[in-house]
Protein backbone atom coordinates (compact mmCIF):
# COMPACT_ATOMS: atom_id res chain seq x y z
CA UNK A 1 0.00 0.00 0.00
CA UNK A 2 0.89 2.95 -0.71
CA UNK A 3 -0.35 6.50 0.41
CA UNK A 4 -0.56 9.91 -2.04
CA UNK A 5 -1.23 13.50 -1.51
CA UNK A 6 -5.51 13.94 -2.99
CA UNK A 7 -7.00 16.92 -3.99
CA UNK A 8 -6.02 20.33 -2.06
CA UNK A 9 -5.95 23.60 -2.48
CA UNK A 10 -4.40 26.46 -0.07
CA UNK A 11 -6.18 30.41 -0.07
CA UNK A 12 -6.39 33.21 2.23
CA UNK A 13 -10.40 33.05 3.07
CA UNK A 14 -12.47 36.02 3.77
CA UNK A 15 -10.50 38.99 3.89
CA UNK A 16 -12.92 41.86 4.55
CA UNK A 17 -11.73 44.74 2.41
CA UNK A 18 -14.27 48.08 2.48
CA UNK A 19 -13.41 50.59 -0.62
CA UNK A 20 -15.03 54.34 -0.57
CA UNK A 21 -15.27 55.73 -3.94
CA UNK A 22 -15.16 59.24 -2.89
CA UNK A 23 -17.17 61.03 -6.05
CA UNK A 24 -17.63 64.61 -5.29
CA UNK A 25 -21.60 64.09 -5.80
CA UNK A 26 -21.72 61.57 -3.72
CA UNK A 27 -19.54 58.54 -1.85
CA UNK A 28 -19.81 55.27 -2.99
CA UNK A 29 -19.39 52.15 -0.73
CA UNK A 30 -18.16 48.59 -1.48
CA UNK A 31 -18.43 46.19 1.44
CA UNK A 32 -16.62 42.65 0.35
CA UNK A 33 -15.81 39.16 1.94
CA UNK A 34 -13.06 37.76 -0.72
CA UNK A 35 -11.66 34.34 -0.18
CA UNK A 36 -8.95 33.39 -2.37
CA UNK A 37 -8.65 29.57 -2.94
CA UNK A 38 -5.10 28.36 -5.13
CA UNK A 39 -4.38 24.86 -6.22
CA UNK A 40 -1.14 23.65 -8.40
CA UNK A 41 2.57 22.24 -8.00
CA UNK A 42 2.18 21.65 -4.13
CA UNK A 43 3.24 18.71 -3.51
CA UNK A 44 6.31 19.17 -1.77
CA UNK A 45 5.24 21.94 0.62
CA UNK A 46 2.60 18.94 2.07
CA UNK A 47 5.24 16.33 1.60
CA UNK A 48 8.52 17.77 3.41
CA UNK A 49 7.42 21.28 4.26
CA UNK A 50 9.46 22.99 1.38
CA UNK A 51 7.73 26.05 0.44
CA UNK A 52 9.29 27.55 -2.35
CA UNK A 53 6.46 27.01 -4.79
CA UNK A 54 3.86 28.60 -2.11
CA UNK A 55 2.45 32.09 -2.39
CA UNK A 56 1.90 32.85 1.45
CA UNK A 57 -1.68 33.53 2.18
CA UNK A 58 -0.52 36.63 3.50
CA UNK A 59 0.84 37.79 0.23
CA UNK A 60 -2.83 37.15 -1.31
CA UNK A 61 -4.71 39.06 1.52
CA UNK A 62 -2.12 41.62 0.77
CA UNK A 63 -3.01 41.22 -3.01
CA UNK A 64 -6.90 41.52 -2.66
CA UNK A 65 -6.12 45.04 -0.95
CA UNK A 66 -3.90 46.23 -3.55
CA UNK A 67 -6.17 45.76 -6.29
CA UNK A 68 -9.24 47.62 -4.42
CA UNK A 69 -7.25 50.42 -4.74
CA UNK A 70 -7.06 50.51 -8.26
CA UNK A 71 -11.03 50.23 -8.22
CA UNK A 72 -12.93 47.01 -8.08
CA UNK A 73 -15.90 47.22 -10.15
CA UNK A 74 -18.48 44.78 -10.51
CA UNK A 75 -17.41 41.65 -8.04
CA UNK A 76 -17.23 39.46 -11.17
CA UNK A 77 -14.68 41.99 -12.35
CA UNK A 78 -12.55 41.92 -9.44
CA UNK A 79 -12.90 38.17 -9.50
CA UNK A 80 -11.43 38.09 -12.57
CA UNK A 81 -8.74 39.94 -12.37
CA UNK A 82 -7.32 38.29 -9.26
CA UNK A 83 -7.86 35.04 -10.60
CA UNK A 84 -5.99 35.54 -13.82
CA UNK A 85 -3.05 37.77 -11.77
CA UNK A 86 -2.39 34.64 -8.95
CA UNK A 87 -2.34 31.91 -12.11
CA UNK A 88 -0.46 34.42 -14.76
CA UNK A 89 2.02 35.30 -12.48
CA UNK A 90 3.10 32.17 -10.34
CA UNK A 91 4.47 28.97 -12.54
CA UNK A 92 3.33 26.53 -9.80
CA UNK A 93 -0.13 28.20 -9.34
CA UNK A 94 -2.37 26.10 -11.68
CA UNK A 95 -5.44 27.24 -11.23
CA UNK A 96 -7.20 29.86 -8.73
CA UNK A 97 -10.82 30.12 -7.33
CA UNK A 98 -11.96 33.39 -5.72
CA UNK A 99 -15.31 33.92 -3.87
CA UNK A 100 -16.62 37.44 -3.25
CA UNK A 101 -19.49 38.08 -1.33
CA UNK A 102 -20.84 41.44 -1.30
CA UNK A 103 -22.91 43.14 1.57
CA UNK A 104 -24.97 45.65 0.85
CA UNK A 105 -25.37 49.64 2.35
CA UNK A 106 -28.23 51.60 1.21
CA UNK A 107 -27.92 55.02 0.97
CA UNK A 108 -29.64 56.66 3.54
CA UNK A 109 -32.62 59.62 2.78
CA UNK A 110 -32.02 63.25 4.27
CA UNK A 111 -35.19 65.29 3.94
CA UNK A 112 -36.03 63.31 1.43
CA UNK A 113 -32.76 64.01 -0.63
CA UNK A 114 -30.43 61.29 -1.05
CA UNK A 115 -27.60 61.46 1.88
CA UNK A 116 -23.99 61.83 0.45
CA UNK A 117 -22.32 59.66 2.39
CA UNK A 118 -24.54 58.00 5.03
CA UNK A 119 -25.79 54.46 4.61
CA UNK A 120 -27.84 51.67 6.17
CA UNK A 121 -26.98 48.00 5.97
CA UNK A 122 -29.86 46.94 3.92
CA UNK A 123 -31.10 43.23 3.97
CA UNK A 124 -31.87 42.68 0.43
CA UNK A 125 -29.89 39.99 -0.20
CA UNK A 126 -26.48 39.28 -0.30
CA UNK A 127 -24.64 39.33 -3.79
CA UNK A 128 -22.01 36.80 -4.75
CA UNK A 129 -19.54 35.87 -7.24
CA UNK A 130 -16.74 32.61 -7.90
CA UNK A 131 -14.51 32.83 -10.05
CA UNK A 132 -12.37 30.12 -11.18
CA UNK A 133 -9.34 30.42 -13.81
CA UNK A 134 -7.08 27.57 -15.05
CA UNK A 135 -4.51 29.66 -16.78
CA UNK A 136 -6.69 29.19 -20.02
CA UNK A 137 -10.63 29.53 -19.50
CA UNK A 138 -12.09 31.01 -16.80
CA UNK A 139 -15.69 30.06 -15.59
CA UNK A 140 -18.02 32.78 -13.44
CA UNK A 141 -20.57 31.69 -11.62
CA UNK A 142 -23.07 35.04 -9.68
CA UNK A 143 -25.41 34.55 -6.92
CA UNK A 144 -27.51 35.80 -4.27
CA UNK A 145 -27.60 34.61 -0.46
CA UNK A 146 -29.94 35.26 2.43
CA UNK A 147 -32.98 37.12 0.32
CA UNK A 148 -35.97 36.77 2.46
CA UNK A 149 -39.31 36.74 1.23
CA UNK A 150 -43.01 35.93 2.30
CA UNK A 151 -46.15 35.18 0.57
CA UNK A 152 -48.51 35.72 2.72
CA UNK A 153 -51.14 33.73 0.56
CA UNK A 154 -51.26 31.90 -2.67
CA UNK A 155 -49.52 28.71 -1.20
CA UNK A 156 -51.17 25.39 -0.39
CA UNK A 157 -49.74 22.08 0.24
CA UNK A 158 -51.48 19.15 -0.35
CA UNK A 159 -51.87 15.73 -1.84
CA UNK A 160 -48.62 14.54 -0.82
CA UNK A 161 -47.50 10.78 0.44
CA UNK A 162 -49.06 9.86 3.63
CA UNK A 163 -47.31 6.97 5.74
CA UNK A 164 -47.95 5.78 9.70
CA UNK A 165 -45.54 8.45 10.31
CA UNK A 166 -47.65 10.90 8.64
CA UNK A 167 -48.92 13.92 10.84
CA UNK A 168 -48.51 16.93 8.58
CA UNK A 169 -52.13 18.20 7.79
CA UNK A 170 -53.41 19.46 4.33
CA UNK A 171 -53.35 22.92 3.31
CA UNK A 172 -55.04 24.95 0.92
CA UNK A 173 -53.83 28.34 2.55
CA UNK A 174 -50.59 28.68 4.45
CA UNK A 175 -48.02 31.19 4.66
CA UNK A 176 -44.49 30.56 1.88
CA UNK A 177 -41.71 32.18 3.29
CA UNK A 178 -38.16 31.28 2.65
CA UNK A 179 -34.20 32.77 1.98
CA UNK A 180 -33.30 32.74 -1.44
CA UNK A 181 -29.76 31.10 -1.67
CA UNK A 182 -28.98 31.18 -5.39
CA UNK A 183 -26.16 30.71 -7.49
CA UNK A 184 -25.89 31.19 -11.86
CA UNK A 185 -23.96 29.88 -14.17
CA UNK A 186 -22.91 32.30 -17.00
CA UNK A 187 -22.20 31.18 -20.47
CA UNK A 188 -18.98 32.67 -20.38
CA UNK A 189 -16.42 34.56 -18.75
CA UNK A 190 -16.25 38.10 -21.54
CA UNK A 191 -18.84 40.50 -22.81
CA UNK A 192 -21.06 40.43 -19.77
CA UNK A 193 -22.57 44.01 -18.50
CA UNK A 194 -22.58 42.34 -14.92
CA UNK A 195 -24.57 44.45 -12.98
CA UNK A 196 -27.15 44.43 -15.10
CA UNK A 197 -27.12 40.66 -15.49
CA UNK A 198 -26.91 40.56 -11.40
CA UNK A 199 -30.35 43.00 -11.53
CA UNK A 200 -32.13 41.03 -13.66
CA UNK A 201 -31.52 37.81 -12.56
CA UNK A 202 -32.20 38.97 -9.11
CA UNK A 203 -35.47 40.76 -10.53
CA UNK A 204 -36.81 37.51 -11.92
CA UNK A 205 -36.16 35.67 -8.74
CA UNK A 206 -38.31 37.99 -7.05
CA UNK A 207 -41.17 37.71 -9.85
CA UNK A 208 -41.29 34.49 -10.30
CA UNK A 209 -41.60 34.26 -6.03
CA UNK A 210 -44.60 36.69 -6.22
CA UNK A 211 -46.18 36.01 -9.46
CA UNK A 212 -46.11 31.37 -9.21
CA UNK A 213 -49.25 30.40 -7.16
CA UNK A 214 -47.46 27.35 -5.37
CA UNK A 215 -48.78 23.93 -4.75
CA UNK A 216 -45.12 22.90 -3.62
CA UNK A 217 -41.89 25.41 -2.86
CA UNK A 218 -40.25 22.96 -5.37
CA UNK A 219 -42.61 24.32 -7.93
CA UNK A 220 -41.97 27.57 -6.88
CA UNK A 221 -37.96 26.78 -6.83
CA UNK A 222 -38.54 25.51 -10.69
CA UNK A 223 -40.49 28.59 -11.63
CA UNK A 224 -37.31 30.79 -10.42
CA UNK A 225 -35.01 28.96 -12.02
CA UNK A 226 -36.86 29.56 -15.08
CA UNK A 227 -37.53 32.85 -15.07
CA UNK A 228 -34.10 33.58 -14.57
CA UNK A 229 -33.08 31.44 -18.09
CA UNK A 230 -35.83 33.13 -19.70
CA UNK A 231 -34.88 36.16 -18.84
CA UNK A 232 -31.24 36.41 -18.75
CA UNK A 233 -29.92 34.46 -22.20
CA UNK A 234 -26.40 34.90 -20.69
CA UNK A 235 -27.01 32.52 -18.49
CA UNK A 236 -27.19 28.86 -18.87
CA UNK A 237 -27.67 27.26 -15.40
CA UNK A 238 -28.95 27.97 -12.00
CA UNK A 239 -29.40 26.39 -8.86
CA UNK A 240 -31.41 27.35 -5.84
CA UNK A 241 -31.13 26.45 -2.25
CA UNK A 242 -34.20 27.48 -0.69
CA UNK A 243 -35.05 27.00 3.56
CA UNK A 244 -38.88 26.17 3.91
CA UNK A 245 -39.42 28.83 6.52
CA UNK A 246 -42.55 27.32 8.52
CA UNK A 247 -45.06 29.18 10.15
CA UNK A 248 -46.64 26.80 11.96
CA UNK A 249 -50.44 28.08 13.16
CA UNK A 250 -50.94 29.13 16.85
CA UNK A 251 -53.77 27.12 18.19
CA UNK A 252 -55.62 29.63 20.23
CA UNK A 253 -58.47 27.97 21.27
CA UNK A 254 -57.49 27.17 24.65
CA UNK A 255 -57.80 30.93 25.24
CA UNK A 256 -62.00 30.28 23.59
CA UNK A 257 -60.48 32.17 20.37
CA UNK A 258 -60.63 31.21 17.05
CA UNK A 259 -57.36 31.78 14.57
CA UNK A 260 -58.52 32.30 11.25
CA UNK A 261 -54.98 32.43 9.79
CA UNK A 262 -53.78 35.20 11.56
CA UNK A 263 -51.31 34.46 14.16
CA UNK A 264 -48.66 31.84 13.27
CA UNK A 265 -45.20 30.38 14.60
CA UNK A 266 -42.21 31.50 13.25
CA UNK A 267 -40.07 28.49 13.52
CA UNK A 268 -36.29 28.65 12.90
CA UNK A 269 -35.78 24.86 12.82
CA UNK A 270 -36.02 22.25 11.76
CA UNK A 271 -37.10 23.51 8.17
CA UNK A 272 -37.44 21.82 5.08
CA UNK A 273 -34.42 22.15 2.76
CA UNK A 274 -35.65 22.22 -1.00
CA UNK A 275 -33.15 22.27 -3.79
CA UNK A 276 -32.09 21.75 -7.26
CA UNK A 277 -30.99 22.86 -10.62
CA UNK A 278 -32.51 24.49 -13.53
CA UNK A 279 -30.50 24.38 -16.56
CA UNK A 280 -30.86 25.13 -20.48
CA UNK A 281 -30.51 22.08 -22.47
CA UNK A 282 -27.97 23.59 -24.67
CA UNK A 283 -25.25 24.70 -21.76
CA UNK A 284 -22.47 23.94 -22.29
CA UNK A 285 -20.46 21.89 -19.95
CA UNK A 286 -20.27 23.12 -16.38
CA UNK A 287 -16.10 22.37 -16.16
CA UNK A 288 -15.04 24.15 -13.25
CA UNK A 289 -17.67 26.35 -12.58
CA UNK A 290 -18.93 25.33 -9.28
O1 LIG B 1 -43.56 22.91 -0.28
C1 LIG B 1 -43.35 21.93 0.46
N1 LIG B 1 -42.67 20.86 -0.01
C2 LIG B 1 -42.41 19.76 0.75
O2 LIG B 1 -41.76 18.80 0.26
C3 LIG B 1 -42.90 19.77 2.08
N2 LIG B 1 -42.83 18.86 3.09
C4 LIG B 1 -43.47 19.40 4.16
O3 LIG B 1 -43.58 18.85 5.28
N3 LIG B 1 -43.96 20.64 3.84
C5 LIG B 1 -43.61 20.89 2.54
N4 LIG B 1 -43.83 21.95 1.73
Amino acid sequence: MSIVLGDNQYGKAETRVVRIDRDAEAHRVTDLNVSVALSGDMTDTHLTGANDKVLPTDTQKNTVYVFARDGVGEIEEFGLRLARHFVDSQPTVGRARVRIEQYPWTRLELEGAPAHHSFARSGEGTRTAVVTYDGRQAWVVSGITDLVVLNSTGSEFWGFLKDRYTTLQETRDRILATAVNATWRHEGAEDTDWGKSYATARRALLDAFAETYSLSLQQTLYAMGERVLRTCPEIVEVRLSLPNKHHFLVDLAPFGLDNPNEVFHAADRPYGLIEGSVLRDDAPPAGMAW
